[in-house]
């Protein structure tokens, strides 16, 4: 129990983010036709070595060039681990237009790591005279990373979203896996002779959930790797919103869709938690606590529950 009151997330859509590669700016104006909410332009993984300067500078001329519409534009710099992040947040915070939005940092092990990059774009925002505060948005993909993510979710005023990188999370833990979210066939109970699979991502998002709560960050599940398998994503992702998460990577076009499918609230759940805040008005109206709702106990606690549901419609326009 705290008398504080647990803040709320930025006010923005975020059922998808889209990436691309940075060095490959074909597809950026498809991006951008796109129904993603957030669109996250790769410097780091998706760029080989050699092309990382080409990158920035494609980067830097789609942020003059093309109309992103409402949609949050993101870079992903490289980690802190590498040569290129400062000249990756160098180039692009003096070279980019007013229309970039946010800088995502990969593998981010603890606050200071959120410090050293918002000390790095303070002094390029007050040198540059730029007008609009960049946001961040952090990758928790390390072993270091999930031990620490109370303090990252705290590290900065700019954090806006968390996600949680599940290819470079299980290398870092070292689990036996090589696929990216999703079922994996060695874990898994026995009972009876029947297996019944268990979800190994399911304790980092948890964790990732209630240190965003706590400090008003958006809580993501990041990407889905086998893009052939509909089903599969659809499953991670109806899991991930179930625990609280407000949205899903996206590594090729075709998973836009299902994303926002399942991270916009269906009319029938909009419906419902109408409802129920319709019966606990009247409930309170007559001096009762609670109310019978379908046969089940409504309570003040509900009217949260249902709220949350209201809040995400009325956000993205599905209300
Ligand atoms: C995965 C891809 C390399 C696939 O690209 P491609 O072979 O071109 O796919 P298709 O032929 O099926 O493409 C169909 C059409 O869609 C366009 N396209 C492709 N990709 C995108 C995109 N990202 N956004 C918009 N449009 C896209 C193609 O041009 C085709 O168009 P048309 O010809 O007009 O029909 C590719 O999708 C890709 O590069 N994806 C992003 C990869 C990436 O950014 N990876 C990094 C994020 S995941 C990660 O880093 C792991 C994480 O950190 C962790 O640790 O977990
Ligand atoms: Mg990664």
């Amino acid at each position: 129990m705290s008398f504080r009151v647990q803040p709320a997330p930025p006010a923005r859509p975020n059922r998808c983010q889209l990436f691309g590669p940075g060095s490959r700016p074909a597809i950026f104006e498809k991006m951008a036709a796109s129904a993603a909410d957030v669109i996250n332009l790769d410097l780091e993984d998706s760029v080989a070595p050699g092309d990382k300067a080409e990158a920035r500078q494609n980067i830097i001329a789609a942020t003059h060039d093309i109309d992103w519409g409402t949609k949050t534009l993101s870079v992903r710099i490289n980690g802190l681990d590498t040569p290129y992040w400062y000249r990756d947040v160098v180039e692009v915070l003096e070279g980019a237009s007013e229309r970039l939005d946010q800088i995502m940092i990969p593998k981010v092990g603890n606050a200071a790591d959120v410090y050293a990059v918002d000390a790095l774009v303070t002094a390029i925002e007050a040198a540059k005279g730029r007008g609009k505060r960049i946001t961040f948005e952090v990758i928790i993909e390390t072993a270091a990373g999930i031990a620490h993510v109370e303090e990252i979710a705290a590290a900065s005023p700019r954090l806006a979203a968390m996600s949680l990188g599940a290819a470079d999370f299980a290398a870092s833990m070292g689990m036996q896996t090589t696929g990216i979210g999703g079922t994996q066939e060695n874990y898994y109970m026995l009972r009876d002779g029947a297996r019944y699979w268990s979800d190994p991502w399911h304790w980092a998002q948890t964790a990732i959930v209630a240190a965003c709560r706590t400090h008003g960050v958006l809580p993501v599940d990041g990407p889905f790797g086998d893009f052939s398998d509909d089903e599969g994503y659809r499953a991670q992702a109806l899991r991930s919103a179930t625990l609280g998460m407000v949205g899903k990577w996206a590594i090729h076009p075709k998973q836009v869709a299902l994303a926002n499918e399942v991270f916009t609230p269906s009319d029938e759940a909009v419906t419902e938690a109408r409802e129920i805040l319709a019966a606990m008005e009247e409930a309170q109206a007559s001096g009762a606590g609670a109310a019978v709702y379908k046969g089940r106990l409504v309570d003040i606690a509900s009217v949260r529950q249902a709220e949350v549901i209201v809040r995400q419609a009325e956000l993205i326009g599905a209300a």
